[in-house]
């Protein structure tokens, strides 16, 4: 398993500080949509430039203008981005068209997708290959978590990369840990946390772990 760090509601420069303390813990940078905002896509490139090694998601939760705006991610050094599942599949066709032609990929994320059952096989067809299943920070000041939404799309998905995202920390990571997804993406878990630094090395060890055992 993955860890990914969400880079969220955090200055491009302090984020380029954290990212060089985490480096050892972690396998991708999540540009998360509030820095995205903030910085635009030259987050997406700082990052790639200082961390060549690392792969970078830009988290763009596209809703129209697919092939443009994933072009814009892909053309700043992004090695992912993402869609929202609720738009149009046209759009979501757009990204898709752009990640071939640039050779990355793109994860759909669940938010607020109703019936899973019905919405992943669909979105499969479509030639998605890639989910982030996501609990947004709104949902989560309501207690929601990504726990229950994670289990079913592993289920009906026929074998597609799982991100799961949504208030993931050292409490709660254990819950995770065996549901059968590739990358675990934790923002304020170790952002917010007292020692960000000691907290994304405890979290690295359990989900690197984790890899190991399910291999
Ligand atoms: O996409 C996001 C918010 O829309 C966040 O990046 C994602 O939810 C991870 O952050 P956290 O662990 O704080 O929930």
């Amino acid at each position: 398993m993955k860890m990914q760090l969400a880079l969220d509601d955090i200055s491009l420069a302090d984020a380029l500080v954290l990212g060089q303390k985490v480096r050892d813990y972690v396998d991708i940078f999540e540009i998360g949509s509030p820095l995205i905002i903030e910085a635009g896509m030259d987050a997406v490139r700082e990052f790639k430039q200082k961390f060549p090694d690392k792969e970078i998601l830009a988290d763009t939760k596209i809703v129209d203008a697919g092939e443009y705006e994933a072009d814009l991610a892909f053309n700043a050094g992004a090695d992912y981005c993402t869609v929202i599942g609720i738009t149009d599949d046209l759009t979501i066709k757009e990204c898709l068209k752009a990640a071939v032609q640039n050779e990355k990929h793109v994860f759909v994320d669940t938010i607020n997708i109703q019936a899973i059952d019905t919405r992943i096989p669909e979105l499969e067809e479509l030639g998605v290959d890639h989910f982030s299943v996501h609990v947004g920070v709104d949902q989560q000041s309501v207690g929601k978590t990504p726990l229950e939404t994670l289990s079913e799309v592993r289920k009906v998905s026929k074998n597609a990369v799982i991100s799961v995202a949504g208030g993931i920390n050292l409490s709660t990571v254990h819950e995770y840990l065996s549901l059968g997804a590739d990358i675990l993406i934790v923002g304020g878990g170790i952002n917010h946390a007292q020692d960000p630094v000691a907290a994304a090395k405890e979290l690295a060890a359990k989900v690197h772990h984790s890899k190991i055992e399910a291999s």
